[in-house]
């Protein structure tokens, strides 16, 4: 048997999207693995519920198909689904570390990327790995094309996810199709300071290099209360702020020191708009963990 906690993730963060990732310290996707004739899942915690056991329509199902690995695996999820905090690929990332590891396959944490991803093609469409690559790797990490370069990145973050269902399907049918120059130009300046900002550990950097013009005011439209609170936030201190993932979660970089306040002011945006939340105090961190 073998046990992974798999970390939430944030891809995108504003000016990187379908580029940038990083993992959260928290909320954590347990994985455990069984050696079993033919693979069978069982799915707990917040929002099993409307996640399908099925191995042909369960992410995790696709990882053990890729990897030749029948299993049962129990999966006791601490990332709700359809939150834009990388549930899918929680499961997945930790699905591939587990089973690798359970049938002794040797494949490196790069290996594993192009497998974890497999499994986001079940529920996407498409076997985006800007998820699963800091979901393995840790830190930030940098997905182009085939390519993964990932960096060791400790920035604290507020990670208030509504109570509000988007799926990614959804959020990426808002995406506009094309963009102005002067937009791209603003987007490669922020995408530049946001990763200069990682490798220094600079939250105020990595705030101002999620500025992004095109693909968040679009998505922002999908989440009740955005603009308060993005604006709460940034009153709090937050250091920049951003839709996370394809949502319905808003990510903000800030200093440890004022982090609660932070997610007590996005807390109470969100209720000012009608909309309960829960705000995960975490930071950037390491990836899919056995033990
Ligand atoms: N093991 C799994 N964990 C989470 N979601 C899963 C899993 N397997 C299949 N799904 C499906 O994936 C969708 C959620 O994934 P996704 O939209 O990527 O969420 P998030 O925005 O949190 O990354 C839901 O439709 C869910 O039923
Ligand atoms: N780059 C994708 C990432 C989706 O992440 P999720 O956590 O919302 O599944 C996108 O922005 O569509």
């Amino acid at each position: 048997m073998q046990t992974v906690r798999a970390p939430a993730t944030s891809a995108n963060l504003g000016s990187g999207f379908d580029v940038f990732g990083v993992a959260l310290d928290r909320p954590t996707d347990v994985v455990r693995v069984e050696k079993a004739d033919r693979t069978t899942i069982e799915m707990t915690g917040v929002g099993s519920q409307y996640i399908p056991e099925d191995p042909e329509k369960n992410v995790v199902g696709a990882v053990a198909a890729e990897l030749d690995a029948p299993a049962h695996i129990k999966i006791d999820k601490g990332v709700r689904p359809s939150s834009g905090l990388g549930s899918s690929a929680a499961s997945s990332a930790g699905a591939a570390v587990a089973l690798n590891a359970l049938y002794d396959r040797g494949l490196s944490r790069e290996e594993l990327v192009p497998i974890a991803a497999e499994g986001e093609a079940v529920v996407s469409g498409e076997a985006h790995a800007d998820n699963v690559a800091p979901a393995l790797l840790g830190g930030f990490t940098v997905a182009r094309g085939d390519a993964v370069t990932a960096v060791d990145a400790s920035i604290p973050l507020v990670a208030c996810l509504p109570e509000i269902a988007v799926s990614t399907r959804d959020a990426r049918s808002v995406v506009p199709a094309s963009a102005s120059m002067e937009d791209v130009v603003h987007t490669v300046g922020s995408a530049a300071t946001l990763a200069v900002g990682m490798c220094r550990d600079d939250p105020e950097l990595v705030g101002c290099g999620m500025d992004e013009r095109v693909v968040t005011p679009a998505r922002a439209e999908l989440i009740t209360g955005y603009d308060a609170v993005r604006e709460a936030a940034l009153d709090a201190g937050a250091a920049g702020v951003t839709v996370s993932g394809a949502g319905p979660a808003v990510i903000a970089p800030c200093r440890e020191s004022n982090r609660r306040h932070v997610a007590a002011a996005m807390v109470d945006a969100f209720a000012e708009a009608g909309v309960e939340s829960r705000a995960y105090q975490t930071r950037v961190s390491q990836g899919a963990t056995l033990y």
